[in-house]
C-alpha cells in the first residue's frame, strides 16, 4: 500500500530540545480537505483569559477534544472536552504511528487572521509530566512558530510551520523554552492547528 503521508523530516539541533519537522506530513490535497472538514466539524470557542488582572477574550478560537471528559486548565482557562470524532481520530492515528507514542487528547486552535496569536508560553501544566511529547499538525496559512530558550539567550529561532506539516516537540522542550505564534501584519488566511497530547 502506498504511504499516504511522507517522512520526509528535519531534525533540530537544539540545547535541551528535541524538535522533529516533518514539511509535508499530509500532501496538500489531504490537508485541503482536513482543513475544509475540522473548521466545519469544530466547536469551537472563545474563552475569557485573564492577564495581570485584565480580563480579555483569547485572540483565537479554541476546542478540546479527548478520550475522558476529565476537565482540563491551561493559562487560567478551565476546558470540557468533547469526545473524539472520526477526523480527529484518524490524524491521531497518523502523528501516533510516526512519533511512536499515544495520545489522548488534542488541542484545536483556529487562528481566524494575522491579527489571531498564541503568546509565549511552554506546555508545562503538571498533568502532561515531565518531558511530554506533543505533536504540532498544522492546516492553511503559514504562520512562523518562533522558540527561545529561557535562559540561553542567543538560542532565539523561528519556523514557517506549512500546510500539512508536523512538529514534534520532545525532551526538555517545554521546561527550557517557550514558543509562541506572533501576531502578522501580512494579509493572512485561517490556520488551524491541533496540539495532541497525553494527558495524565
Ligand atoms: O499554533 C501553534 O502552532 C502552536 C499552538 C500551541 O503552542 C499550543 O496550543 O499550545
Ligand atoms: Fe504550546
Amino acid at each position: 500500500m502506498m504511504d499516504l503521508f511522507s517522512t520526509e523530516k528535519t531534525i533540530f539541533n537544539l540545547p535541551q530540545a528535541e524538535l522533529i519537522y516533518f514539511p509535508q506530513f499530509y500532501t496538500q490535497m489531504e490537508a485541503s480537505s482536513f482543513f475544509h472538514t475540522l473548521m466545519e466539524q469544530t466547536l469551537w470557542q472563545q474563552d475569557q483569559i485573564t492577564l495581570f488582572g485584565k480580563t480579555h477574550k483569547q485572540p483565537r478560537l479554541t476546542a478540546l477534544y479527548a478520550e475522558t471528559n476529565r476537565p482540563y486548565s491551561y493559562s487560567g482557562i478551565t476546558m470540557t472536552p468533547h469526545p473524539f470524532n472520526d477526523i480527529l481520530l484518524k490524524i491521531k492515528q497518523d502523528v501516533e504511528a510516526i512519533s511512536k507514542h499515544t495520545f489522548n487528547s488534542v488541542l484545536l486552535n483556529l487562528y481566524r487572521d494575522g491579527n489571531d496569536s498564541n503568546g509565549w508560553h511552554a506546555d508545562n501544566e503538571k498533568e502532561l509530566g515531565s518531558n511530554p511529547v506533543i505533536a504540532s499538525v498544522s492546516f492553511g496559512a503559514t504562520r512562523n512558530f518562533k522558540f527561545k530558550h529561557r535562559t540561553l539567550k542567543q538560542e532565539n529561532h523561528k519556523l514557517e510551520l506549512k500546510h500539512g506539516s508536523l512538529l514534534l516537540m520532545k525532551g526538555e522542550m517545554q521546561k527550557y523554552w517557550l514558543h509562541q505564534i506572533p501576531k502578522t501584519l501580512k494579509p493572512t488566511e485561517k490556520r488551524i492547528n491541533l496540539t495532541f497530547r497525553y494527558i495524565a
